[in-house]
């Protein structure tokens, strides 16, 4: 099997959540860890990019810092894909703590066909922190910060993209879980309800 990478993002601001949301806990671990642990037993290597904030609790972890500052999450994943060294790499945002290997593996399946993004959509929107993105595309995504286009998607319509229908994703899962990210404090609450109901499913 090809060699497959991730890059978690973590050098965001939060300013909507008023603290650092990586280091937000729950039950007794911290967001980054929860991401970062699911990351790490499924991907070769995990790059966690991130600029002021110390994560050096993550046993293990390539940490890097942004190679250009203060461009948003384009250029974590520009940096994330600068010091990659496989073709095929899973972007993740460090607020979605219910992104699982099941659906690191459904995407990883159309990692072919020269697709440079392999994205889901989902109620009418595409996924840009759960997708996965080719490392060729790094002079066009370089070009879109330099032009100050800093949309994370903003390359999108110039690049050869695959896009997983909402249909598709729902027969294999549940969606407001997979996509549920942390913004706003009251996401603390809903994460914690999602995760009891979880476990009283199981038990
Ligand atoms: N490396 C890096 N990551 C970023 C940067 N800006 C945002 N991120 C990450 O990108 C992901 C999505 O971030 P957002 O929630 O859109 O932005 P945020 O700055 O964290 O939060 P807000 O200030 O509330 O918008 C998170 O994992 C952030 O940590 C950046 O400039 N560099």
């Amino acid at each position: 099997m090809t060699k497959k990478n991730a890059i978690l993002l973590a050098g965001g601001e939060s300013s909507r959540y008023g603290g650092n949301k990586a280091l937000i806990e729950i039950k007794g671990k911290t967001l980054i860890e929860i991401i970062y642990n699911k990351l790490n037993s499924h991907f070769d290597r995990v790059i966690v990019i991130a600029n002021d904030y110390e994560y050096n609790f993550l046993k293990g972890a390539e940490l890097r810092e942004d190679l250009i500052k203060d461009k948003g999450p384009l250029a974590g994943l520009y940096t994330g894909l600068y010091y990659s060294d496989s073709e095929y790499n899973f972007l993740a945002a460090c607020d979605m703590p219910f992104l699982r290997q099941e659906y690191f593996s459904f995407l990883e399946s159309y990692c072919h066909n020269n697709y440079q993004i392999i994205v889901s959509e989902y109620r009418e929107f595409l996924e840009p922190f759960a997708a996965y993105y080719h490392k060729d595309l790094l002079a066009l995504i370089k070009k879109n910060i330099e032009n100050n286009n800093l949309r994370i998607k903003s390359f999108y319509k110039q690049s050869n993209i695959k896009i997983i229908k909402e249909n598709i994703l729902a027969e294999h899962f549940d969606l407001n879980e997979i996509f549920f990210n942390i913004n706003y404090p009251e996401d603390k609450i809903k994460a914690k309800k999602i995760l009891s109901f979880k476990s009283f499913k199981k038990s």
